[in-house]
């Protein structure tokens, strides 16, 4: 049975759904803020959607200048655009925004002068330039993509493979194209075209959709990030810290494995503000949260809980001295905190630790603990570390 595909319908289905996802990203870019990127990715798909429309009419109207030449105009705009939009969405510094833009427009000049002396009302010549700026274009959207370090990473791999996928399908029209005017072809030439074109359709309206939910899964992650984080420092905030704390807790009575608890708060941090303004002590705050980052492995729990106290959760191993670790974030926030910014803050913090023990049966249990050790260390002095209860029969070993 063979396996047949109406082009024509193709043709205007695909322009349909390139007009519509065109108008929906339009619509985002007018509800967010007048980001550019949506905008540019609109006038790709409309861009596309034109040329579409434009080459299929070929078989109604005798125009080449029209059908070939306007219709590639558009096809080949269409794949700039969307890189253009990828520029815009994730943002490079201004100055390499404008290389790349200065770039682009270069590119799109070069097309155009090249596609009006070289396509001659042949339809072929006009295919063979757009396929290998497209072939060209996904390229380097693949190798820009690739460069990112950035999440979410399902659309972004999604687009990779579709760009991938487009680049692949534009270099085999290249090629097929190329072997029939040297005269080495041995597929037939309109068959293997049709169905490149077929894919390419599909492909346009893949990528069309994957857009709007890059897009929509980078917001979504941003909010989810708005809640779960502290704005100031990054770490987690007051609920998600103790979220994760509960679950590492539980995970640690199961398992009868060792875990414990710091609580940390900066001494005299009022009078930081007072005497160097608010600037300084949210500069203090994100230099603390530098150090407990650094100085802890990346799988402790990290929180900022209030103003200017720090709660941390350690998955230790039985190995691993509390007190060792306690002294080390001290000693790193009183030297390295003395200056800050030019600033001599002489910044030092006081902490309340304590280690899971078989009286401990929530997670809130410790956080009453060490929120005791943490007013003991404050009465005997500041920058020092207390310790809850550690009796030997108590303790987890
Ligand atoms: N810059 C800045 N200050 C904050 C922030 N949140 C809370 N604070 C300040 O932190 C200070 C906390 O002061 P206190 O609770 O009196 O504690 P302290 O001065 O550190 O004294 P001790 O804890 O007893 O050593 C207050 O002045 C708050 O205004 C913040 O996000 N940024």
């Amino acid at each position: 049975m063979g396996f047949t595909v109406h082009l024509p319908t193709l043709l205007l289905l695909s322009v349909a759904i390139n007009v519509l996802i065109g108008g929906l990203l339009w619509a985002i870019f007018r509800l967010r803020a007048r980001q550019h990127c949506f905008r540019l990715w609109a006038l790709a798909c409309v861009a596309f959607a034109a040329g579409s429309l434009l080459a299929g009419s070929r078989a109604f109207i005798d125009a080449p200048w029209v059908t070939v030449f306007l219709a590639h105009l558009f096809l080949g705009l269409s794949p700039l655009l969307v890189l253009a939009g990828l520029q815009r969405f994730y943002g490079h510094s201004a100055r390499k925004t404008r290389r790349f833009r200065h770039g682009l427009n270069a590119v799109a000049v070069g097309y155009c002068l090249t596609l009006l002396f070289a396509f001659q009302g042949d339809p072929l010549n006009a295919r063979f330039l757009t396929a290998l700026l497209s072939a060209a274009i996904f390229s380097v959207a693949v190798y820009g993509l690739s460069k990112l370090d950035t999440t979410p990473s399902l659309p972004v791999g999604i687009l990779k493979v579709l760009f991938t996928m487009h680049g692949v399908l534009m270099m085999s029209q290249v090629l097929v194209i190329g072997a029939d005017w040297l005269g080495i072809n041995q597929l037939h030439t309109g068959f293997g075209l049709r169905l490149i074109l077929i894919n390419h359709i599909l492909l346009a309206m893949a990528t069309a959709l994957a857009l709007p939910l890059l897009a929509f899964t980078q917001s979504e992650q941003r909010l989810r990030i708005m809640a779960e984080r502290d704005g100031l420092t990054g770490l987690y905030n007051r609920r998600s810290l103790f979220r994760e704390g509960i679950r590492a807790f539980d995970n640690a009575l199961q398992t009868q494995s060792p875990m414990a608890v710091l609580m940390m708060d900066l001494d005299h941090f009022k009078q930081i503000n007072d005497r160097w303004g608010h600037a300084a002590g949210d500069e203090a705050l994100r230099f603390v949260a530098r150090t407990l980052r650094k100085e802890l492995r990346n799988d402790d729990i990290i929180g900022r809980i209030g103003g200017e106290e720090f709660t941390v959760v350690l998955r230790i191993s039985a190995e691993d001295d509390v007190r060792i670790i306690t002294r080390r974030l001290l000693d790193a926030i009183a030297n390295n905190g003395r200056e800050i910014q030019g600033l001599p803050l002489y910044l030092s913090a006081s902490i309340g630790g304590v280690e899971r023990a078989n009286r401990h049966t929530t997670f809130a249990d410790m956080m009453i603990e060490a929120d005791a050790a943490l007013y003991n260390a404050k009465n005997k002095g500041r920058n020092r570390a207390e310790f809850g209860n550690l009796t030997p029969e108590t303790t987890v070993t």
